[in-house]
């Protein structure tokens, strides 16, 4: 378990598509304990930002590390058991169970041949039953919901027992009230020590629930520090070419409406 450790570090990142910078010197880290958001529009290159921190997108220029060891010098199974990602979208060719979806996180600790052990039995129904889908854990994966597709492959994430966790836009497909119990775990889990670096849509989500957020626009990181700091009426506007305006609750709680 390497909870509470572990500091990935993507340096000078440079990634070229057709001619077309997508990554254009980026620089971002994140350390253990911390939640944070990366804003950008569709096509800022956040999904291939993740794809080169977890190494499976070798960047043109640029280095990725892991508490100071380059992520090319480390094995796919090493990495496995150190860093977990939740796919944006997922569709699986086989009915697994979810349960045997949640099973496959343990692949990096028991390896493809040999069997489950307690151990690995006991992860995949600590995350089910964290992620609340034991209703679900006996059936076929490709029967389910979108929104329950997601939830199993955050719980295959958790099972992995890995300290770090990659997200692509975690709450999507997700309905209000796994929305906001998904926000609460992952409070929970960054308390716990993981480092959670996740794609989000919502500024509001990364207002409530993120350490730091970094804001991802013509392939440079244009802004990084607290939701606070990063997240104003102008950062948003500049970002998605929207009018909004910040309303506070009495309780301290902010929101981005429309403006006007
Ligand atoms: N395999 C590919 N070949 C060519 N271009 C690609 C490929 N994958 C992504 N791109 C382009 O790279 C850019 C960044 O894509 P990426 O998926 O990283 O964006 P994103 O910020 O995650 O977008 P979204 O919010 O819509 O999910 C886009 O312009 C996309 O069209």
């Amino acid at each position: 378990m390497t909870r509470g450790q572990g500091v990935l570090r993507g340096h000078g990142l440079l990634l070229r598509r057709a001619q077309r910078r997508i990554l254009d010197g980026v620089d971002l880290a994140l350390a253990p304990g911390e939640i944070l958001a990366l804003l950008g529009a569709n096509g800022a290159g956040k999904t291939t930002l993740l794809r080169c921190l977890l190494g499976l997108l070798r960047p043109h220029g640029g280095t990725v590390s892991l508490d100071g060891t380059p992520l090319a010098t480390l094995s796919r199974r090493a990495l496995a058991r150190r860093i977990a990602y939740v796919p944006q979208a997922h569709v699986a060719p086989f009915p697994y169970s979810v349960r045997e979806v949640v099973g496959l996180g343990r692949l990096p600790h028991h390896g493809p041949f040999a069997a489950p052990g307690a151990a690995d039995r006991e992860a995949v129904e600590a995350a089910i039953a964290q992620l609340g889908i034991g209703a679900l854990a006996g059936r076929p994966y490709t029967e389910l919901s979108g929104g329950e597709r997601q939830l199993t492959l955050i719980a295959r994430a958790l099972a992995q027992g890995a300290g770090i966790l990659i997200m692509d836009e975690p709450v999507s497909g997700l309905d209000f009230g796994h929305q906001m119990r998904l926000l609460g775990c992952l409070e929970r889990l960054a308390a716990d020590g993981y480092g959670i670096l996740k794609t989000t849509h919502h500024p509001d989500h990364a207002l409530a629930c993120a350490s730091r957020v970094a804001l991802l626009q013509e392939g440079r990181i244009v802004a990084d520090g607290t939701p606070t700091e990063v997240l104003t009426a102008d950062a948003i506007r500049r970002l998605y070419r929207v009018e909004v305006e910040i309303l506070r609750s009495p309780a301290g709680r902010s929101a981005f409406v429309p403006a006007g």
